[in-house]
């Protein structure tokens, strides 16, 4: 468990973290949103302390981690940062393997945990382990990047706009994967962004900071059902942007040849109605009527692809 109790950051005048108190369950992932310069990455940096608190303190697992020499506790703590921060001269193995060297692993457990970081990351071991940086994909290097901040298994993870460097699909099948990989190895992860619509897809609980304070602290339901503030309710609101846009588009559009069970919709019918019967029947498509006669289908992969398009 993390515990963030009434920590606070000033630089001269202004405070960049005002009074924060918040506690991140183990095996959860904890979302930090805000906008430019409410606090969020100054929170982040002062839990590994990478900055020194004006006053408050952070706990891990009930330790301060004013008992822990800050080098010692940034190998217990992972760290992923926008733009990947990679060794350009080391291959993708020493890159993910580097704090586990650090640790004094043997090399074949290193080995071992470089080649089960990559398989999760889908990117066969054999043909990616002794690349350099400069030979992957930009999402590659990202996938690189979240699994050097994982390997050593840390008791923390701390990521700062781990995707904002990704073009929307890509990042949405980043998100999907650090969700997959978070549920398998049970991470704690506290991830900063600006992004809301990433706030709720990937959080257990949501953070939203303002001016330097947490203005809400909530599950994702309970921060789109009632946002604690003005500000909130605006970023909540441009979430629900590609759903008004779906409102918008027939069904005619996404149509395709085949069947699906449950009640049959018509083609004028809107996309965003056709995700809200899947979603609400468990169907992955609906069939579609043209004039009443039975004509196709709109899969619900069909209609999540083109609300990306809209994100
Ligand atoms: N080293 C510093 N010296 C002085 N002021 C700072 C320093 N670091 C941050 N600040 C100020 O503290 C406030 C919060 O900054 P922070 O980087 O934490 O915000 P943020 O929410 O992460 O913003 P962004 O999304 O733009 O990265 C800002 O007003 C910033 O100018």
């Amino acid at each position: 468990m993390i515990e963030i109790d009434r920590i606070t950051k000033t630089y001269g005048d202004s405070t960049a973290v005002d009074g924060v108190t918040m506690t991140a369950e183990t095996g959860t992932i904890t979302v930090i949103v805000g906008t430019s310069g409410s606090g969020k990455t100054t929170l982040l940096r002062m839990i590994n302390r990478l900055e020194e608190p004006s006053s408050g303190e952070v706990r891990i697992n009930g330790e301060s981690t004013r008992a822990t020499k800050p080098h010692l506790l940034r190998r217990r703590i992972g760290y992923a940062i926008q733009g990947h921060g990679l060794f350009p001269h080391h291959t993708v193995g020493r890159n993910i393997g580097a704090v586990p060297q650090l640790m004094g692993w043997k090399k074949d457990r290193i080995r071992a945990r470089v080649d089960e970081l990559l398989s999760l990351f889908s990117m066969e071991p054999d043909a990616f382990r002794d690349r350099y940086p400069a030979e992957l994909s930009g999402g590659q290097q990202q996938r690189v990047g979240v699994a050097r901040a994982l390997a050593s298994r840390p008791d923390l993870l701390l990521m700062d706009e781990p995707f904002g460097a990704l073009d929307p699909i890509i990042r949405a099948r980043a998100q999907d994967d650090l969700r997959r990989i978070q549920r398998r190895l049970g991470s704690t992860i506290l991830l900063v962004t600006h992004d809301m619509e990433e706030a709720i897809r990937l959080g257990d609980r949501v953070a939203v900071m303002d001016g330097g304070r947490l203005v809400q602290h909530a599950t994702p339901a309970e921060i789109i059902a009632q946002p604690a503030t003005p500000l909130v309710a605006d970023m909540v609101g441009d979430v629900e942007r590609p759903l008004r846009l779906l409102s918008l588009i027939p069904l005619s559009e996404l149509l395709e040849e085949g069947t699906a069970p449950g009640e049959a919709m018509p083609a004028e019918a809107s996309l965003r109605d056709a995700l809200a019967a899947c979603l609400w029947s468990g169907r992955s498509a609906v069939p579609v009527t043209v004039d009443g006669v039975p004509s196709g289908r709109v899969t619900f992969e069909a209609i999540r692809a083109r609300a990306e398009l809209h994100a």
